[in-house]
């Protein structure tokens, strides 16, 4: 059995990239500086190392790419390359001049364990501006042959080619160069659909300003277009400043999102090193139709691509801990910089929402129960938005607070204050003579004096505060503003049909409980509601979460959510894993011991007080894994079937049977929890 902590068990692969200081016209330094760096590669147990556009020799060598005995040196290094890689574990990739049938190509050359893979030539040549390369080279389409000899061996040779690991399943490697990502249609396309899931590019790229961010935003788009990794490494220090200078960018780009990038203008070798998810790139495109019809218009194309298999022989036994940076909260932005505009683009799809649903059902007032916690907290302020936009009072807001028989002083407080602050009218109805009437009526024994407080017990609260919102929506012409959010969703923590799992619109439902507890503080901090709000909204956020349905002295003070159902933090982040990318448990915990093993490593939300920043051991993560694998395969998915309506807000997903997620009732959760019962039997839990 392979070893837990190591990346290439859990479907990832690390890929190195490197910019060395090149010796200009000088293949066998060239080679040896090469060989140095794939042996750290090696020692890193990378899968792939990538090198610059003709790494060998330089990329600025002008006129001096036609000196055969520089073309004979580069063949002679890239022999002693070859000769190296049989002891190294990563497919090397490294630029080399290539000579086939009285044509020059700038090429790359994939080598691995003694064996020229292919070598691959460069399909769109600039000539423009500062590049002359057509001066020196052919391109790609003009190749006549299939295969060439070069330094000893008989090599695949042409454009498209994938490299595939026969035994890390999804391991692709396409290979471009440089030019090829500025072309409209780059060859890494026609590579993804071919089925590579990471594009290496080799490139040269001179150095101007402003040409970093192009690079980056062309690797990223790449990467989105793609649905792969995208690595880019351009070639630094060494290369001729006759007229142009060089940065050395590295970076590695995963379905849209930057994963690493280097320091740049570096003196000497740069590098990078970081882990790509393979399997999440699989999955990714599993979901994506549109991936597949486009291989579909070009499948006879694609069937002419050939495949390289080798043998990657990861190191299965040994321990190989994630190499790149797992966000704890996958619905949260950590980029204080994206923070403003994912909050104001948040609000808005939930105020939208309801507007435009007030203004087509042709209905004047809200009607919301307000209990001091944080989904009614957010529902209520989108809710006042939603009427400042319509130019509607406020007071057409009903605020109905409702206190039962686990309602605290503090979340009682909290709901009045918010109330008095954002002007909306407060209404009270004591739930508890009509609740014990119920449970007469029903013959529970609570009736009669007994203490038990079970979920009817609690469902009849949650029940008749629903029924009475809607009548009293009836009785006033308004609409029931939902308030249960994502994370409760994806749980079942809520009360189905007669109980808070129903209304009339819900804003809550495409947001999860972490997103909400930071859109709170967002709107907290930059005082949108005047003072007296923004210190309301911070005690709510310091209020334990709870659904207030037990005496609280009969639960040793207030019921805690968390307690029964599993830190939202964690739920989160298993809801995101699992809902939108399908993975296991063992990857989710894989993934989630990076995230939230260590709570000194990385970035915390600002929102986020230091007191509650905090580690999970693996035993913990485990755990609520197991809670979260039943609720969310096997015993709530009745619920969201029969959701109200409400915005998707978050790209990472939403539960509604007509939008993003759809399921059966009455499926089994077993193959998720026999999975997490032989991960806790390997791991001794
Ligand atoms: N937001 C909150 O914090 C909040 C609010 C209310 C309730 N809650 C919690 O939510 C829980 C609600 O309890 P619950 O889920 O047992 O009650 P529920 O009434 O919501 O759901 C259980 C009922 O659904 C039926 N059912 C079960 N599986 C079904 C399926 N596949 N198809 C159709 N029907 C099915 C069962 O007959 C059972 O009576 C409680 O623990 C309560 O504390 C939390
Ligand atoms: N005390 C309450 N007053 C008004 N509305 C309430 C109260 N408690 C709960 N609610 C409503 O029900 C949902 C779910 O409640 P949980 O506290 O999450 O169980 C809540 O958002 C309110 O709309
Ligand atoms: N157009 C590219 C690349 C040129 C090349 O292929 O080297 C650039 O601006 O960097
Ligand atoms: O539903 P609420 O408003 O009571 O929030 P929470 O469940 O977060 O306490």
């Amino acid at each position: 059995m392979a070893v837990f902590q190591n990346i290439y068990r859990h479907g990832m692969a690390r890929i190195a990239a490197f910019a060395p200081r090149v010796a200009l016209a000088d293949p066998k330094a060239n080679a040896e500086a090469i060989v140095a760096l794939a042996g750290e590669a090696d020692a890193e147990r990378a899968a792939a190392a990538l090198f610059p556009e003709l790494s060998l020799t330089g990329y600025s060598l002008d006129d001096l790419h036609h000196q055969a005995p520089l073309l004979d040196a580069a063949e002679t290094a890239a022999r002693a390359i070859i000769e190296a890689s049989r002891a190294l574990m990563p497919v090397i990739v490294v630029g080399c001049p290539v000579r086939a049938h009285s044509q020059l190509f700038n090429c790359a050359l994939v080598i691995h364990r003694g064996r020229v893979l292919g070598i691959v030539p460069k399909t769109y040549l600039p000539n423009y501006r500062e590049y002359y390369e057509k001066r020196w080279f052919a391109a790609a389409p003009g190749a006549q042959v299939e295969a060439i000899e070069f330094a000893g061996q008989t090599a695949p040779f042409g454009a498209a080619m994938i490299f595939e690991a026969e035994d890390h399943p999804g391991f692709g490697l396409h290979v471009e160069i440089c030019e090829d990502l500025w072309a409209p249609h780059p060859p890494s396309i026609d590579g993804a659909l071919a089925g590579a899931t990471v594009t290496l590019n080799l490139s040269a790229s001179n150095v101007t300003i402003g040409k970093a961010r192009e690079r980056a935003a062309l690797c990223e788009v790449q990467s989105q277009r793609c649905q792969n990794a995208y690595v880019f490494a351009a070639a630094g220090p060494g290369e001729s400043t006759n007229d142009l200078a060089w940065d050395g960018q590295l970076t590695v780009h995963e379905l849209g999102e930057p994963l690493a990038a280097s320091e740049r203008f570096h003196n000497d070798h740069g590098r990078l090193v970081v882990d790509v998810d393979i399997e999440r790139i699989v999955q990714d495109r599993l979901r994506q139709s549109t991936f597949r019809d486009a291989a579909g218009r070009i499948a006879e194309r694609l069937k002419d691509w050939r495949r390289v298999g080798f043998s990657l022989d990861a190191p299965l036994d040994e321990t190989l801990p994630l190499k790149r940076a797992i966000a704890r909260f996958p619905f949260v932005p950590d980029d204080p910089h994206r923070l403003d505009e994912d909050c104001y683009e948040a609000y808005n799809i939930q105020v939208q929402g309801l507007a435009q649903r007030l203004r087509a059902a042709g209905i004047a007032k809200a009607v919301i129960g307000v209990s001091g916690g944080l989904d009614s907290t957010q529902a209520l302020i989108v809710t006042a938005r939603a009427f400042d936009r319509l130019g509607r009072d406020r007071k057409d807001i009903l605020a109905v607070v409702m206190p039962g028989f686990g309602t605290g002083a503090e979340t009682r407080a909290n709901a009045d204050a918010l109330i008095e602050s954002l002007g909306v009218t407060r209404r009270e109805i004591d739930i508890r003579p009509a609740a014990e009437r119920m449970l007469a009526d029903i013959g529970h024994p609570y009736a009669e004096g007994a203490k038990q407080y079970d979920v009817t017990f609690e469902n009849v609260q949650a029940g008749l505060r629903t029924d009475y919102l809607f009548r009293i929506a009836n009785h006033e012409g308004g609409l029931v503003i939902g308030t249960g959010d994502l994370s409760e969703l994806a749980l079942g923590w809520c009360t189905y049909g007669v109980g808070d799992q129903m209304a009339h619109y819900n804003v809550n439902a495409g947001v999860a409980k972490t997103l909400i507890q930071h859109l709170i503080a967002w709107s907290a901090r930059r005082g949108q509601f005047g003072p007296d709000a923004s210190a309301t909204l911070e005690r709510i956020l310091d209020t334990e979460i709870s659904p207030e349905l037990v005496p609280a002295d009969a639960a040793d003070g207030p019921q805690s959510t968390e307690a029964a159902i599993g830190p939202y933090a964690l739920q989160d982040f298993n809801l995101h894993y699992a809902a939108r990318y399908g993975l296991g448990p063992a990857k989710i915990v894989f993934l989630a011991e990076a995230a939230w093993g260590d709570a000194e490593a990385g970035a915390w939300p600002a929102h986020v007080a230091e007191a509650d920043r905090r580690a999970y051991s693996r035993a913990e993560i485990v755990q609520w894994l197991q809670v979260f694998a039943r609720r969310f395969f096997q015993t709530s998915q009745f619920k969201r079937t029969a959701m109200p309506n409400g915005p998707k807000v978050t790209s990472a997903g939403a539960l509604s049977p007509r939008g993003d997620w759809r399921a059966p009732s009455d499926s089994a959760a077993t193959v998720w929890t026999d999975a997490l019962a032989a991960l806790r039997a390997e791991l001794g839990l």
